[in-house]
């Protein structure tokens, strides 16, 4: 990885708590990420985090990362959006722009030549740490939260065979159908809706001819959460699962709202997920 710079580090359960920036080919600037490092990694798991937040954002909010050094399992936290760009309007809103990435590349202008999280993750980041940790996909799992949810569904989903195990927390399951998806998919995508439905998690399920994760998928789902009706719509999923015969645990949990206390709730069983499907 180009000009890789170790911006932080701290001993956290055994382990070590890494921030780094680099300078990225993908995105034509400088990118940072975290890096959760047990003392042996024994499986890589991407977490994609929501709107509004950042690389810092789950590792110092979910207290993934006792378990994760338990489990062997590294955990690699990338941005949200590329930053500093310098397009007009970039941070006017929290759903749009910077820390709004939605985990694809966008083929409008101004976005197109910066907003390539997708080409990011898949092309340069998540390569490059597979390599430095000997930890290919078999090894790899990915999760996320809300914008991050969707990401992990659509990544893992549009690039079959990159990740062995999903999951989710509270993930945006069909942005066609709310108005982040639709706003974002305007302005990254474009008003012709044809390429929309290729990066919503509803209807890539529903094209799948064999069920894509047959060691099952988790997602996790707060009752209180107040976007749940509105944007995440986790029903539209579970309808497509159904269709497509892909095996789901969807647990809906009352009093739950949006937040990192919902997050760390749950982050265990999710790490349990994976590390069953990743380390057998
Ligand atoms: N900025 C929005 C909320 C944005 C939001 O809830 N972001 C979620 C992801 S979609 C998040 O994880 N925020 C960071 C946090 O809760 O610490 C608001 O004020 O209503």
């Amino acid at each position: 990885m180009k000009e890789l710079e170790l911006l932080g580090e701290h001993a956290c359960f055994g382990g070590r708590q890494r921030f780094y920036r680099h300078a990225s080919r993908e995105i034509g600037l400088s990118m940072r990420f975290g890096l959760f490092l047990p003392p042996e990694p024994r499986a890589l798991l991407v977490y994609l985090a929501g709107l509004t937040c950042s690389e810092e954002t789950f590792a110092i909010k979910a207290g993934a990362q006792r378990l994760a050094s338990e489990l062997g399992m590294a955990l690699l936290t990338p941005d949200t959006s590329p930053r500093g760009v310098g397009i007009a309007g970039e941070s006017d809103s929290w759903d749009f722009g910077v820390g709004a990435g939605f985990y694809l590349d966008a083929s409008q202008p101004p976005w197109a030549s910066y907003w390539r999280m997708e080409s990011y993750l898949m092309h340069e980041l998540l390569p490059a740490v597979q390599q430095q940790f000997n930890l290919g996909p078999e090894r790899s799992g990915v999760f996320g939260h809300s914008m991050g949810g969707h990401g992990a569904l659509t990544l893992a989903l549009r690039h079959p065979g990159a990740f062995r195990s999903v999951s989710a927390f509270a993930p945006v399951c069909a942005p066609l159908q709310c108005p982040w998806g639709q706003k974002a998919f305007a302005g990254y995508l474009g008003r012709d809706h044809a390429d929309w439905a290729g990066h919503d998690a509803s209807a890539l399920m529903l094209t799948q001819t064999r069920p894509p994760f047959p060691a099952g998928i988790l997602i996790d789902q707060g009752l209180a959460d107040p976007f749940l009706a509105t944007q995440l719509m986790p029903e539209a999923f579970e309808a497509a699962c159904l269709v497509a015969g892909q095996d789901l645990t969807l647990r809906r949990h009352a009093a739950y709202d949006h937040g990192y206390y919902f997050i760390a709730s749950f982050v265990e069983d999710h790490l349990r997920h994976h590390a069953a499907q990743l380390l057998g």
